[in-house]
């Protein structure tokens, strides 16, 4: 579901823009300060923004250019002021749209619609990328992988990325698509594991309207939205077999339809695909096509795990530091030695993703700008104190019962399954029986709350 977030001081405004846009399918949270938003941003952040320009305290303007530094978007201004200075300054500081008060409501939802369709097709990676996305290292292993990506990035060869979770995969992928030619062509991600199974063709070839129940408009593929561009299949060792062949056969011909359509759509796609799964073994298992294999492998880049490069950890570990304060908009703090030693020491089964976690955590929790060994007691178990996410829950609930906001519990429940859900699909590789045993719920249940919020959004990830 996509999370809408609307910050307007005017309680009417909000509420039928918020109402207009649930039964659009989307998740609404409403803010009636620039402050507010600010402080959610700390927590998390929305997938659009629809933002009034003059409030009390933080004006939209200001919320804007934070969130476009941030590369957070897209942000959607409505004001009453329609002057040109308003409206331009709107735009230059990276609005996706300006909507002039009173509006139309349908429109203002079809220009929400229409952002959204945009960030979507354009996943083009942004200009910041070389600094937000680098990718960090000064092991030998590292070293090896840098050549490796400088010597195939130029060629047109489909990589095959391997590693366990949380070393970097996607990241590679990205330097890939930054260092060729395609550079300035669309970067266009797609999770296998993460996408239910019935979706999955669709989302990779697109729809025609009425190609199934809830196709109710036509959709372009990631094929055709990468034209030109990369395609990176994330999790590749869990697509399903059918869905295997299907692959195979476009990228043997370079041809494709799209679901329930006749017209052959022609791609030019370099492919990326990464999976911390052992393929050879998948294929021996039948259940993955030697002969996809084959066309996704040729040339392979294996990431090192982060305990067979812990030379990288100070490194790492101060970057994620810097980089949460900052976007945090916190102090900037240091390790003590003590407490870098104790972080070089320790086991990272989620890799560079749980040692980023944990410096994110200290950023927040460490009390003195040097973070002491002590700091590490509370979260040196690599999960987050059980306080932490009940008390930004808390905080949550009594800013929305404040401000009366509709279905708060309901809004938090769906909150709470649609995390639990996605980190245990993730986490079981898109096997949901297993997913559904992890969390202790019956595979009804999981299913059951996995078609809730598909029908809210169908067809989109
Ligand atoms: N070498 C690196 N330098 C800097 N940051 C890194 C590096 N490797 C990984 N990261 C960071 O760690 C996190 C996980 O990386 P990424 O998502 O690329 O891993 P992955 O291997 O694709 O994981 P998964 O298999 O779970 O999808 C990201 O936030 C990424 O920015």
């Amino acid at each position: 579901m996509t999370d809408i977030w609307i910050a307007d001081d005017d309680r009417g405004v909000r509420f039928v823009l918020a109402e207009a846009l649930r039964d659009a399918g989307h998740a609404v949270r409403e803010f009636s300060t620039g402050d507010a938003v600010r402080a959610a941003l700390t927590e998390g952040h929305p997938d659009l923004l629809v933002t009034d320009v003059r409030m009390p305290g933080e004006d939209g303007l200001r919320l804007l250019e934070e969130l476009t530094r941030r590369n957070i978007g897209p942000v959607i201004v409505m004001s009453a002021y329609t002057d040109v200075a308003t409206t331009a300054a709107a735009y230059r500081a990276g609005a996706a749209d300006y909507i002039a008060k009173p509006f139309d409501l349908d429109l203002a939802v079809e220009a929400v619609e229409r952002a959204l369709a945009a960030a979507r097709e354009a996943v083009v990676v942004p200009a910041t990328r070389a600094e937000t996305h680098a990718l960090l290292g000064e092991s030998p292993a590292m070293r090896e992988v840098f050549r490796l990506i400088g010597r195939v990035a130029a060629s047109d060869l489909n990589v095959l990325i391997t590693g366990e979770t949380g070393t970097g995969k996607e990241l590679v992928a990205r330097a890939l698509h930054d260092e060729s030619a395609r550079r300035g062509k669309p970067y266009v991600a797609l999770n296998t594991a993460a996408i239910p199974s019935e979706l999955l063709e669709s989302e990779l070839f697109g729809h025609e309207a009425g190609a199934f129940t809830g196709a109710t408009r036509r959709h372009a593929g990631r094929f055709e939205q990468a034209d030109g561009g990369t395609l990176f299949l994330d999790e590749i060792g869990d697509m399903p077999l059918a869905l295997q062949t299907r692959l195979l056969r476009v990228l043997a011909g370079g041809e494709f339809y799209r679901v329930g359509g006749r017209e052959l759509m022609h791609g030019n796609v370099r492919i990326v695909a990464a999976t911390h799964q052992d393929l050879e073994a998948r294929v021996a298992a039948g259940l993955f096509r030697a002969d996809l294999k084959h066309r996704l492998d040729v040339v392979r880049i294996a990431l090192p795990s982060l305990r067979d490069r812990r030379a990288d950890i100070p490194l790492l570990a101060k970057h994620f530091l810097a980089q949460a304060a900052a976007e945090l908009n916190l102090p900037p703090k240091r390790f003590s030695r003590g407490a870098m030693k104790l972080i070089e020491q320790r086991e990272y089964p989620g890799n560079v993703r749980e040692l980023e976690n944990l410096c994110r955590r200290l950023a927040v929790i460490a009390p003195g700008v040097e973070i002491q060994a002590s700091d590490l007691g509370g979260v040196a178990v690599g999960q987050p104190r059980g306080t932490e996410w009940t008390e930004a829950l808390r905080a949550w609930a009594q800013d929305a019962l404040a401000r009366n906001e509709p279905d708060i519990h309901t809004r938090a429940r769906e909150a709470l399954d649609k995390t639990l859900l996605h980190v245990a699909l993730i986490a079981n590789d898109g096997h949901r029986q297993h997913a559904a045993a992890a969390l202790g719920v019956g595979r009804n249940t999981l299913t059951r709350k996995l078609g809730a919020s598909r029908k809210r959004r169908p067809a989109k990830d």
